[in-house]
């Protein structure tokens, strides 16, 4: 049997995605927790579930953002698995007339953590079709050709974008607990149309990623 102590929290918005990942994992090895939809919810949710454990003796030996994402056209498709070498807060920041100021160059801090470099190996290697990349946070979903565009320009490097990763990954950070993101992908990054998300199927290529990486 798993030792409490070394088990792993993953971390969803909504209820329905938690219901996904627990349909892949062993309950023994894996607490999965719906905390709500957005960074604040998620940093929260996470920063409490984190303190009891911890406060109860039986830490947890890593944390998961998990969930579904839109997808950057041409880079993560609909049905794709995705993992977060990092995770950027891509709206933390000013804007400007000339352009978005990130939190960085203001001067307060970083919008990008980075996974747990052992989490991330042990993800990619039980996932070896996942696509690896930096996942972006947002507090508001995409929902223009133009906000995409500005998107991929600023980082070239993303694959997805969500709405909780940065919120987990900075609880994490503050409890030194290591921190990964896990996405599949219901939805191409552009122009709004809800009707065209494939829930179901990104549903379902999410309890597979849970079966493969803590079944
Ligand atoms: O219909 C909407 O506009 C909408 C707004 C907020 C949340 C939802 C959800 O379905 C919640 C689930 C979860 O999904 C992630 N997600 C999925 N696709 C995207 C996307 O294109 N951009 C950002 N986030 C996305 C997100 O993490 C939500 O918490 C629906």
């Amino acid at each position: 049997m798993t030792p409490a102590h070394s088990r792993l929290l993953i971390v969803t918005a909504v209820a329905a995605e938690a219901d996904a990942v627990r349909a892949g994992v062993d309950p023994a090895a894996v607490e999965v927790a719906a905390v709500g939809v957005g960074p604040a919810a998620a940093a929260a949710g996470t920063a409490r579930l984190l303190a009891l454990a911890e406060a109860a003796g039986r830490p947890y030996r890593g944390v998961v953002s998990a969930g579904i994402a839109g997808g950057f056209p041409g880079r993560a498709p609909v049905g794709a698995t995705v993992l977060a070498a990092r995770t950027i807060a891509a709206d933390l920041g000013a804007e400007s007339p000339d352009g978005f100021i990130g939190v960085a160059e203001l001067g307060f801090g970083t919008s990008v953590l980075h996974a747990d470099p052992d989490l991330f190996e042990a993800l990619s290697r039980a996932l070896p079709d996942a696509i690896a990349g930096d996942i972006l946070t947002l507090a508001t979903v995409t929902g223009t050709a133009g906000t995409a565009a500005a998107l991929q320009a600023r980082h070239p490097a993303a694959v997805a974008e969500a709405m909780e990763g940065y919120g987990v990954a900075s609880a994490a950070q503050t409890a030194a607990v290591p921190f990964a993101e896990l996405r599949t992908i219901s939805n191409p990054i552009g122009p709004r149309d809800r009707a065209a998300w494939r829930l179901g199927e990104a549903f379902a290529a999410l309890t597979a990623a849970a079966r493969a990486a803590c079944g």
